[in-house]
């Protein structure tokens, strides 16, 4: 799925407008009638109480239409309307609706003293899309009764004073939203970690914009959902044996982090890849031989660390390095030389650089031209800024990505929540899966494991990429649906692969 900018979204609808026949307060009512639905399942059978704070544009229009659909289920409505000299058409003729339904409307102002009944839920309609600037201090006082207020608020669209596509101080009032209903595609800024603490949550209501004019926007933005990774899965060959699914090479761990290797090597066979081979420091053979039968086990002369790579070692599909590897001066020698040998080498095996196979990178920025073009490099955020450096927001720091994938035709996966895939193309692709009980020691072992694996399966680096970080987010939420997310660690997250592929492939789930 798209992420479209503001005004495309906008273009998108006017579009759908004249191709549908429809006006737009018949969009309107669409929307309205897609966040009532959502809201029925939110409350369940009871009735409920709500509290829709409504703006003077289409955002507190939707806020209007859905106060009236609410009161007409038979829920509590209480409905305050921001005070303004004009307000949108759209906004008016539902104004009128409720007045002929004499449902009450209170007016309301950025000063307005509100009380919230106890167990109401609060609807922000502020402001949608529609901001243009930074709501300045003046709205403090009734953002701040908001949210410190103790009732859920539900945002429509976007947590009001939030631009849906570029940075927004944080210092402005902006609605802490718990949940966001938010039209037709995701947007940037519901992505992003810097807003986390405003939008929280987010579903997507389809408010049917027509399909074929979103197929005329262009955007780099993307949302990886379980239709766009589907058409990445091959099926299984009837005559498949081992060797069709490629072996992959892990190398990783040092003395005192072997685990990341196994983490690594199991995940890469739970993802199907016919063979593994882990190459480790010799101290870790027995532990990861006993810990892991499948695998096979090749070691490094050296006790504690990895001092130089094996000759072989480009006889493989696919190789992941760094997990628990070390930043040992000899290590990063031997990363080099192999640079230099893979640098002579007509083929080479796909390659994925983790954790401090980037921190060595990160050290040597004038290395990075010798990293073989279509290498997926996996940091987490700290990892990343050693890599590309400090950024100042979000929206930076993906354009830093772009940039330096770009020009070094390098495919950067960058982990978190809603982790984003950056393709040398410069298209980013958001993950919709995993939850915060990923955040565990070994999780992100596990994705290297994954990602490797599907490279030695034949995947071309980019549908590695996307397919892998799915899955991998995937497991982890299948696995919360029986572990509570506290407890739920990296070898969940691999006992759940299999599942995870069960519901990939299962269209009805
Ligand atoms: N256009 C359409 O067809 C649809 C629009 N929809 C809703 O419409 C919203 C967008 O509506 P609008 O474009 O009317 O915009 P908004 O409702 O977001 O608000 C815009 C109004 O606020 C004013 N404003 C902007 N920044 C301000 C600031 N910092 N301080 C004070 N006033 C400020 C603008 O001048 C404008 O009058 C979407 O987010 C969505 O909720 C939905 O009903 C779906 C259909
Ligand atoms: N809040 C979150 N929501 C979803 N996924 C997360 C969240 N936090 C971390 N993850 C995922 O967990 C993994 C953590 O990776 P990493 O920090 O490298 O862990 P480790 O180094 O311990 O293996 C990444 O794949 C990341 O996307
Ligand atoms: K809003």
């Amino acid at each position: 799925m798209k992420i479209l900018s503001a005004a495309d979204i906008y273009k998108w609808e006017q579009a759908t407008l004249i191709s549908q026949n429809i006006s737009s307060v018949e969009l309107m009512e669409r929307a309205a009638e897609a966040l009532f639905q959502a809201i029925q399942q939110y409350v369940g059978e009871r009735q409920a109480s709500f509290v829709i704070l409504c703006g003077f544009g289409n955002n507190g229009g939707d806020g209007l239409a859905l106060g009236r659909m609410l009161h007409m289920a038979g829920h509590i409505v209480r409905i305050h309307l921001l005070e303004h000299t004009s307000y949108s058409a759209e906004n008016e003729i539902n104004q009128q609706r409720l007045h002929e339904m004499d449902i009450s409307i209170s007016s309301l102002s950025p000063e307005s003293i509100l009380e919230f009944p106890a167990k109401s839920i609060l609807i922000d309609a502020l402001f949608g899309y529609g901001l243009a600037r930074p709501l300045d201090d003046r709205w403090k006082p009734l953002l701040y009764q908001i949210n410190t207020a103790s009732n859920p608020v539900l945002s429509i669209d976007i947590p009001s004073g939030l631009f849906a596509d570029k940075p927004t101080p944080i210092e402005a009032p902006i609605i802490q939203a718990h949940l966001t209903y938010t039209f037709a595609c995701a947007k940037l800024s519901l992505l992003f970690p810097k807003y986390a603490s405003f939008t929280s949550n987010f579903q997507i209501l389809d408010i049917g914009l027509e399909k074929n004019i979103e197929n005329t926007l262009s955007t780099p933005y993307e949302y990886l959902q379980k239709e766009d990774v589907q058409l990445l899965i091959r099926p299984l060959q009837k005559f498949s044996h081992k060797g069709t699914f490629g072996h992959a090479y892990m190398v990783g761990g040092r003395y005192g982090s072997i685990g990341a290797a196994i983490l690594a090597s199991k995940a890469a066979l739970k993802t199907g890849c016919g063979l593994i081979t882990a190459y480790i420091p010799a101290c870790g053979y027995t532990i990861l031989q006993g810990a892991f039968p499948e695998a096979q086990v090749e070691t490094d002369p050296l006790d504690t660390h990895i001092s130089m790579f094996p000759k072989q070692i480009t006889d493989y599909d696919a190789i992941g390095m760094g997990m628990g590897m070390g930043t040992h001066p000899d290590t990063e020698i031997a990363l080099r030389q192999l640079f230099e040998r893979l640098k002579l080498m007509p083929s080479i095996p796909h390659l994925l650089f983790d954790a401090d196979a980037i921190n060595i990178l990160a050290k040597n920025p004038d290395w990075h031209v010798l990293i073989p073009p279509n290498s997926i490099l996996t940091p987490h955020p700290k990892e990343l800024e050693r890599l590309i450096g400090l950024w100042t927001d979000d929206f930076e720091k993906i354009a830093k990505v772009r940039d330096w994938c770009r020009r070094y035709q390098q495919i950067v996966v960058i982990k978190g929540a809603n982790t984003a895939i950056v393709l040398p193309n410069e298209m980013v692709h958001f993950n919709s899966t995993g939850n915060p009980g990923m955040a565990t020691g070994g999780s992100g072992d596990v994705l290297s494991g994954i990602i490797t694996s599907l490279l030695a399966q034949g995947h071309t680096p980019a549908d590695a990429a996307l397919l892998g970080v799915y899955l991998h987010g995937l497991a982890g939420d299948i696995a919360a649906t029986t572990i509570h997310e506290r407890s739920i660690t990296a070898t969940d997250i691999i006992a759940h692969l299999s599942s995870a592929w069960q519901h990939l492939q299962n269209p009805y789930l």
